[in-house]
C-alpha cells in the first residue's frame, strides 16, 4: 500500500488521478465515510438503506475502510450493498465525476495537514439532529501543517 509521503515525494507536487489506483486506503477511507455519512440523503432515513444494514456488513457502525480492501491492500470491487450513489433508474449522474474529485481533494488535504482529535475528545459519527442533510455531530479537531 503505498502512503500519501510517497507521493508527496518532497512536497513538490499535489495528488493526481495517477496516484488513485496506488493510494487504495485514501480511497477505501472515502468509500467508508460515504457508508456511514452519505453526503445525499435519498428521501429514507439512512439507516433503513442497506449501507448501515446489519444484513450487509460485519460490525455495521464501525468506521473501518479495510472492509473496502482485499488481502493485499488493494480496492476490492465495489460491494452491491454501497449505495451512496444510489441505484438503478435513479443513480447519480455524476458518481463518476463525484469520485475523481473528491478522492483529488482529500488526498490533497492528508497529504498536507495532519487532523488530530484534541485529547478528551470524543468522535460522534451520528446525525446533527439540527441540521437537514445528514450532517455528522459537531466536535473539535486539530489541524496541523505536515510540511513546513
Ligand atoms: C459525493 C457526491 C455525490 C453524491 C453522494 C451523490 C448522490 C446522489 C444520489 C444518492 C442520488 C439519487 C437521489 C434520489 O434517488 O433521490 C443522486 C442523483 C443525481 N445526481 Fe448525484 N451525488 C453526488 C454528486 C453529483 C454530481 C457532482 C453531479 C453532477 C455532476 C450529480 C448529479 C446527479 C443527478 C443529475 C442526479 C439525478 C439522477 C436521476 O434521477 O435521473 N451528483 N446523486
Amino acid at each position: 500500500m503505498l502512503s500519501l509521503s510517497v507521493v508527496n515525494n518532497g512536497n513538490d507536487r499535489f495528488p493526481g488521478l495517477e496516484d488513485r489506483e496506488k493510494l487504495s486506503y485514501t480511497e477505501a477511507t472515502l468509500h467508508e465515510s460515504m457508508r456511514l455519512n452519505p453526503a445525499v440523503t435519498i428521501g429514507v432515513p439512512h439507516s433503513t438503506t442497506c449501507d448501515t444494514s446489519v444484513d450487509y456488513w460485519t460490525d455495521v457502525d464501525r468506521f473501518d475502510p479495510h472492509r473496502f480492501l482485499d488481502s493485499n491492500g488493494k480496492l476490492s470491487p465495489k460491494p452491491e450493498s454501497w449505495l451512496p450513489f444510489s441505484a438503478g433508474r435513479r443513480v447519480c449522474l455524476g458518481e463518476s465525476v463525484a469520485k475523481p474529485e473528491l478522492f483529488l481533494a482529500f488526498a490533497t488535504l492528508l497529504q498536507k495537514y495532519r487532523f488530530k482529535l484534541p485529547s478528551g475528545v470524543i468522535t460522534k459519527f451520528e446525525e446533527d439532529k439540527d441540521t437537514y442533510g445528514g450532517l455528522p455531530a459537531k466536535y473539535e479537531i486539530l489541524i496541523e501543517e505536515r510540511y513546513k
